[in-house]
């Protein structure tokens, strides 16, 4: 949710959420005498053992210590167990309060529609943000309220041994309880403000590099995203490292406070003529009570770091304003930086550190080269670019398992477009990837215009040959970023170009935002379509020499799926090679080549035509999808 969502005014999100708490009013307000009668407790303590002290100095009769000794006792006790009562009354307030909060927040959600629910900030708002609720009550309302009721009564208790010393106890537990925290929090506001998105971009950024490691590494833009990774986590140290200094000199103003306050305290109290004995209990009890105050810093800074959750809640609870859209938040656009948009330089750092120009956004067909980055040197006999080639390639998942592919031979030249179908398990994906060379086989050759595939550096390779794989990872960012990461220069007029062969253009002028709509984590805002059709998009962006597509139509309906594959087919440039995998046999007319794959074997290869006039497992496949679109089409609108 965007802060734009969240309620406005004077402390509203702390109204909102305390509305709530008015049935349990009695329960809190116990709970906050408990607390204040502990630090009392402990402040009486501290200035009876004074008294104590100083009297036994004098060896007097021991009855005359009886009753201090006594008070001694039972203080160090009571404290104890005002403490316990203390907590246990503060967390059955707190945690009625918090299951009511919940509730009102899940109704809330569950009433949105759909799209307005996304799993991991639905999950955030139940989990974290309602946590910021308990956080308010226990950490910052009830020690707020004991320290403020402490301090009146030290004050009260100190004027009526010298009046004097009660105004420096109470300029003490101003500066203490007022000043320092209000100091406290317009130091570190910035920068914690800084902090927070910094945070969830840097979660987000874990998920982007362990979820989308394979996209990554496909499009060639795994170290640029691990740089971009070691950058953010290097700024949230330095930003904590600040937090923590302006805190260790509040902690430190602080002690300097109390230390002062006792001080002047014991000087204006002696000079009014104060007995010894309470000149030292008005000492350490002014101690202590500014010791009790000084919590307050620790509620404002708590207080702040609270506030952006409890305005989310907020929004969500009845009587408040209705939630506006929610727009993309800063910082969360891991794979933002890996793409720039348009007007921006934004090309990824080469092998050598200096920015290469990565695909050819445009269109136009990468160069093959060979794995020196030098153009290709094999060439086939019209003088071509060989291209890719496999030569009884056998791959095996466990050395003692059964060969996920065995004996597979396929020349790739350029232009060169294949179709790769089977049953489940066949072996298919297991070929895209030795193709893409995250796969080594177990034996035979695969070769890219004439040199082995493992001899071509991991950040050339990609260009060359990749696409959309199994399983594409999108990223919590714009559909912008989403697509720039695998053609970081590419302009809008390419970015539409490749949007409209994957059938995503109209959805994206469709959507407020455009180019820079915001699609969730792992694209939860998309439906699966559209999640296939931009990362479709983005694989037809990056233009590779050698296009592999994973079930690109994987979520569409039939005709769509058609309409899909029929553009791809039509705009990859003539001189690109495509090896499209797929369980869908309408539309493959237009291959060079349609290999059937059964237990890791060529079991048939040849054209559309041939396959479908021959016996065997295409023939029947074509049969059965044939009648199975019949019967779609029959009932289609
Ligand atoms: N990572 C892996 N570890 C072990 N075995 C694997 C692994 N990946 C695939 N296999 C096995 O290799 C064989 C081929 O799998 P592959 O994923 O290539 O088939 P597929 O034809 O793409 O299947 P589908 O059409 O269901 O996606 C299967 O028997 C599968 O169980």
């Amino acid at each position: 949710m965007s802060a734009a969502e969240a309620p406005r005014g004077f402390l509203r999100p702390e109204r909102a959420v305390l509305r709530l708490a008015r049935p349990y009013l009695g329960r809190l307000v116990g709970a906050g005498l408990l607390a204040a009668a502990t630090e009392l407790a402990g402040l009486l303590l501290m200035a009876t053992a004074t008294w104590l002290l100083i009297r036994a100095a004098g060896r007097p009769p021991l009855d005359a210590l009886t009753v201090a000794i006594v008070g001694v006792r039972a203080l160090a006790i009571g404290r104890g167990v005002l403490r316990y009562s203390e907590r246990l009354a503060g967390h059955d307030a707190t945690l009625r309060i918090v299951t009511d909060v919940r509730a009102a927040v899940f109704g809330s959600l569950v009433d949105r529609p759909a799209a307005d629910r996304r799993s991991g900030d639905t999950l955030s708002r139940l989990v974290s943000d309602v946590e910021a609720v308990q956080d308010l009550l226990l950490r910052v309302l009830v020690p707020g309220a004991a320290a403020a009721l402490v301090g009146v009564l030290s004050v009260a208790g100190a004027a009526l041994v010298s009046p004097a010393a009660a105004v420096a106890l109470a300029v003490g537990l101003l500066l203490a309880g007022v000043v320092l925290p209000v100091l406290a929090t317009a130091l570190t506001r910035r920068t914690a403000d800084e902090v927070a998105p910094l945070r969830g971009a840097l979660a987000a950024d874990a998920i982007d590099l362990t979820h989308g490691a394979a996209d990554l590494a496909a499009f060639g833009a795994t170290a640029a995203a691990l740089d971009r990774a070691a950058d953010r986590a290097r700024r949230l140290a330095g930003l904590e490292r600040r937090l923590a200094l302006t805190g260790w000199a509040v902690d430190g103003l602080g002690v300097l406070v109390a230390g002062l306050t006792s001080a002047t305290m014991v000087l204006v109290a002696l000079r009014g003529g104060v007995p010894g004995v309470l000149v030292g209990m008005l000492a350490v009890g002014g101690l202590a009570a500014v010791e009790s105050a000084l919590a307050l810093v620790g509620a404002a800074r708590q207080w702040t770091q609270v506030r952006a959750g409890l305005r989310r809640v907020a929004a969500l609870l009845p009587a408040t304003a209705p939630p506006a859209s929610p727009a993309p938040s800063a910082g969360t656009t891991p794979a933002a930086g890996a793409a720039s948009r348009e007007g921006r330089a934004a090309e990824r750092p080469g092998p050598d550190g200096r920015p290469v120009q990565t695909t050819s956004p445009d269109g136009r067909p990468a160069e093959m080269t060979g794995p020196d980055g030098r153009s290709a040197g094999a060439t086939s006999p019209d003088g071509r670019p060989a291209g890719l080639r496999l030569r009884d390639v056998r791959v095996r998942y466990r050395a003692d398992g059964p060969a996920a592919l065995d004996g597979i031979d396929l020349d790739l030249p350029p232009g060169r477009r294949v179709a790769v179908v089977g049953p489940s398990g066949a072996g298919k994906s297991s070929l895209l990837g030795v193709l893409t060379g995250a796969l080594r086989p177990a034996g035979g050759a695969v070769t890219l215009d004439g040199a082995d595939l493992s001899t071509y550096p991991t950040d050339r390779l990609p260009r060359l040959v990749s696409g959309l794989l199994a399983d594409a990872h999108v990223f919590h960012a714009s559909v912008r970023d989403n697509l720039l990461l695998g053609a970081a220069g590419a302009t809008e007029a390419g970015l539409a170009a490749a949007a409209g062969t994957a059938g995503l253009l109209d959805w994206v002028r469709a959507q407020p935002e455009g180019w820079d709509t915001v699609v969730g984590e792992d694209g939860g805002q998309l439906s699966g379509g559209q999640r296939q059709r931009l990362a479709l998009t983005r694989a037809l962006l990056a233009a590779p020499a050698v296009l592999l597509l994973d079930e690109p139509t994987e979520g569409l309906d039939p005709a769509a799926a058609d309409r899909v594959l029929a553009a791809v087919r039509a705009d990859t440039p003539a001189a690109h090679s495509i090896v499209l995998v797929t369980h869908r046999l309408s539309g493959l007319d237009g291959y060079d080549e349609i290999l059937v794959l059964d237990g890791g074997r060529v079991v048939q290869r040849g054209r559309h035509a041939e396959l479908r006039d021959a016996p065997g497992w295409y023939r029947e496949q074509w049969a059965l999808q044939e009648a199975a679109e019949r019967g779609y089409l029959a009932v289609a609108p």
